[in-house]
């Protein structure tokens, strides 16, 4: 048997030089990063720094106007790698007048799941997220915060090796957001690679590594502890603050 392998086989996700444009505005200016299978890594920047742009050009959502996106040793965007990556969006993509259990096995189709593996999987998901006992309500019925942990039980449903979250604790309570974050801890140690957007600084510090954009540059990517100590910062607030007045002088 013949394996095919890339250059870039090994890390979860290569970007290079990426550029996306919108119009005459240029969101992603040459962003250039690795990140390695298994990391818990963070994507941390002001609003409208080009997080989500970044994390939809990662999935294949989107395509950049230069530049080229490996993940897991593909080029993207590549339709059969929807199977081997879990996406959450900002923004929910739940069909609201379903119950969560449709919405969730509509998904589970889509992954390939059938019969008794599909519901197992549906349990386990809505398990993660503490709303087992609402699968039988229409969406319509869930609160916002409810509806950020159905969007993120749909994007554990296949037990995908890599997880691209985007802002994935937003709108949800301080006891809830910690077991989610066990959770993400546990699937590390499994070895999924994990890629997150946040703006909680406390967050941010249980990454493995951050990169920190601003204007649609990365102005620093390293382990949170590496940040702190080459600002000379006691938190990660204090030294993306001190990062972003380096790249403003
Ligand atoms: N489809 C689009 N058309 C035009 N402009 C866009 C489009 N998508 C994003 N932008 C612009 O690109 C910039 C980056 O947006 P993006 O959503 O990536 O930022 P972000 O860092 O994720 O922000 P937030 O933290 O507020 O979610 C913003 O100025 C936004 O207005």
């Amino acid at each position: 048997m013949t394996l095919t392998t890339s250059p870039h086989s090994h890390a979860a996700v290569v970007l290079q030089g990426i550029i996306r444009k919108f119009g005459k505005r240029t969101v992603l200016d040459g962003i250039t990063l690795t990140i390695q299978r298994g990391e818990l890594f963070g994507l941390l920047g002001p609003s409208g720094s080009g997080k989500t742009t970044l994390v939809k050009l990662i999935t294949g959502i989107d395509s950049a106007d230069g530049g080229t996106v490996h993940m897991l040793g593909q080029q993207m965007p590549r339709l059969s790698m929807l199977q081997r990556f879990g996406y959450m969006a900002q923004s929910d993509a739940l069909y609201n007048d379903l119950t969560a259990l449709q919405n969730l096995q509509f998904f589970a189709a889509l992954y390939g799941l059938k019969g008794r593996q599909a519901m197992e999987r549906i349990n386990g998901a809505m398990e993660i997220v503490s709303l087992l006992p609402h699968l039988h309500k229409p969406v319509a019925a869930y609160s916002g915060g409810m509806k950020r942990r159905l969007s993120l039980a749909i994007s554990l449903l296949h037990e995908p090796e890599l997880l691209v979250l985007d802002e994935p604790t937003v709108g949800i309570d301080p006891v809830l957001r910690q077991s989610i974050w066990r959770e993400l801890g546990a699937m590390r140690e499994r070895g999924t690679t994990i890629i997150l957007t946040t703006h909680v600084m406390d967050e941010a510090d249980k990454c493995d590594r951050l990169a920190l954009i601003r204007e649609g540059k990365l102005t620093a990517v390293d382990t949170p502890e590496a940040l702190k100590a080459r600002t000379g910062s006691g938190t990660i607030e204090e030294a993306f603050i001190r990062l972003g007045e380096g790249e403003a002088r």
